[in-house]
């Protein structure tokens, strides 16, 4: 059987924590799958070029066979050329003490530059995903500097929230993590946002229906899962790292496979859907169709509570675009 065509995959920030973490599930077909051949552009900065090698070196010596070819540069021309995907991880992480949105100023124009090389050497049918923080608006300052891409091309990452969100419910409620479904984290990644425990479901029942105390979802559940990357930078000294790149792979996955069953939460470019300030990049449920073409679930029912939450969280979306496009120098 003839074997299909690679597809090629840029990564920057490859030789960081999540790009270690990453790398090695993507080449040994986690993402893709397993008859999946895939070629990969490992982008750094030129002091991480000399640790990108050892990471090359290590990616050889697992002997991979679904990976075709390993690019390694810093000229975001060779890195972006011709790539099925782009994912943007590479980016200065926040330390304690710091919120996301610190790190505006220093990672804006990153993406900038990225988006523009993104435009011009991609494929026209690029999937850009970005994962370096603040990751809504990175994305959306990437989205802007790249006109020749279609917006409904451009996504931010909270699968990583989905995730712990879900493990929360399931502990509380004593049962296993895939019980749990239909959680969707909307808004901002940052401690804004806002997992709806509301449509949330337990096997069959209401997450509401099965976790009775009302405090504790509101006052425990949604500050542990806004906060939880600080939590992890507090205890290891480090953010998250393994469990980022895993919900990187889930991320791309699930957007290029139909979805059965749950959806799954994604920053996309809002059209207005649930009242979103349309132009931004927030995240919301998302189905993928049988032509591989994504939408946002409709019908979903939001309390109140529910909606007052996620239209914090998107006025702080816009507030850090107004920042950022500020010193960028971007119009909106
Ligand atoms: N969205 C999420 O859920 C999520 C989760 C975890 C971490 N993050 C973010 O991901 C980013 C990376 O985290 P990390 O732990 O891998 O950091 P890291 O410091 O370990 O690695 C970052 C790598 O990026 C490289 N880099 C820096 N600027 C670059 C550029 N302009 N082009 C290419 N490479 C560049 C650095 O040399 C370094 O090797 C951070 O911004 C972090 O906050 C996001
Ligand atoms: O919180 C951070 O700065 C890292 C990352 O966004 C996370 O959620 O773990």
């Amino acid at each position: 059987m003839k074997s299909k065509a690679p597809i090629r995959v840029a990564v920057t920030g490859a030789a960081g924590n999540i790009g270690y973490a990453l790398l090695f599930r993507i080449a040994s077909g986690q993402m893709f799958g397993p008859d999946q051949p895939v070629a990969l552009n490992l982008i750094e900065i030129e002091p991480g070029m000399a640790a990108l090698k050892g990471v090359a070196m290590e990616l050889d010596d697992c002997a991979f066979p679904l990976l075709t070819e390993i690019v390694q540069t810093s000229d975001l021309a060779v890195g972006f050329k011709d790539v099925d995907w782009a994912l943007l991880v590479g980016s200065v992480p926040r330390k304690q003490g710091m919120e996301r949105a610190d790190l505006l100023g220093i990672n804006g124009k990153v993406f900038v530059g990225q988006g523009k090389a993104i435009n011009d050497n991609a494929k026209p049918s690029v999937r850009v995903v970005v994962v370096g923080n603040p990751c809504n608006t990175n994305c959306l300052i990437a989205m802007k500097s790249a006109p020749d891409i279609p917006n409904n091309q451009f996504f931010a990452m909270t699968r990583l929230d989905e995730n712990r969100a879900k493990t929360q419910l399931a502990q509380k409620a004593g049962v296993s993590v895939k019980e749990v479904s239909e959680l969707c984290v909307w808004g901002n990644h940052s401690p804004t946002m806002f997992p709806d425990f509301y449509n949330a479901k337990i096997g069959r029942l209401k997450a509401t229906d099965v976790i009775t105390d009302a405090a504790w979802l509101k006052d425990t559940f949604v500050p542990v899962v806004g906060q939880r990357g600080k939590a992890i930078i507090e205890a290891r000294g480090a953010s998250s790292a393994a469990s980022a790149a895993n919900a990187v792979v889930d991320t791309v996955r699930d957007l290029c496979t139909p979805t059965r069953g749950d959806f799954h939460s994604v920053c996309v470019i809002s059209n207005g859907e649930y009242g979103t300030p349309a132009g931004l990049i927030t995240s919301m449920p998302i189905k993928v169709d049988a032509i591989g073409k994504w939408r946002v679930v409709e019908g979903i029912k939001l309390t109140d509570y529910a909606k007052e939450k996620i239209a914090a969280s998107n006025q702080e979306l816009l507030d850090e675009r107004e920042m950022a496009f500020g010193q960028l120098g971007l119009s909106i």
